[in-house]
């Protein structure tokens, strides 16, 4: 039996929002073989230990994307009790990068405005969608 939230250690997860300049953001399907794999999310992942926010962001966007993260704010963070895991997910806005985003682990990648039209969204990623909703886009 998995213990009670209280219990478990929140895992830590960099997520990045890529926002272009026309309002246009980024969204991901989770790679096979990972829990919600085929669910829509923002790119990101797990911070290695000792890695700062910043630089976990910059490694992950690399390694999913290709892309280089040149500036990033933090925006909002939000816990999830997932029946894998406890995570404290630490949001993202990444407002200038170098490159062209490419799914290199085998994701789809979308770019999306409101109301997002991709299906299913990961439950740790819907309230984000109502969170630009309130900052109107
Ligand atoms: N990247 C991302 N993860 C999210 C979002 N919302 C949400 O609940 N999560 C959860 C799903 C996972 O439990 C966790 C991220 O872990 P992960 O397994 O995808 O990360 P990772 O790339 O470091 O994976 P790995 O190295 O362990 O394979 O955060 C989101 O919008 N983006």
């Amino acid at each position: 039996m998995n213990p009670s939230p209280s219990q478990r250690t929140p895992v830590a997860v960099a997520v990045g929002l890529m926002v272009r300049a026309d309002g246009a953001f980024l969204m991901a399907s989770r790679p096979e073989g990972k829990p919600y794999a085929g669910y829509w999310e923002f790119p990101g992942g797990k911070l290695e230990v000792g890695e700062s926010l910043r630089d976990a962001l910059a490694r992950e966007f690399e390694e999913e994307l290709g892309v280089r993260v040149r500036e990033a704010q933090f925006w909002r963070s939000l816990r999830v009790d997932y029946p894998h895991a406890l995570v404290d997910l630490q949001f993202c806005r990444i407002t200038a990068w170098d490159g062209e985003p490419q799914g290199r682990e085998g994701q789809q990648l979308s770019w999306q405005t409101l109301p997002v039209t991709l299906s299913p969204v990961l439950p740790g990623a819907l309230p984000v969608l109502g969170w630009l909703a309130q900052e109107g886009g």
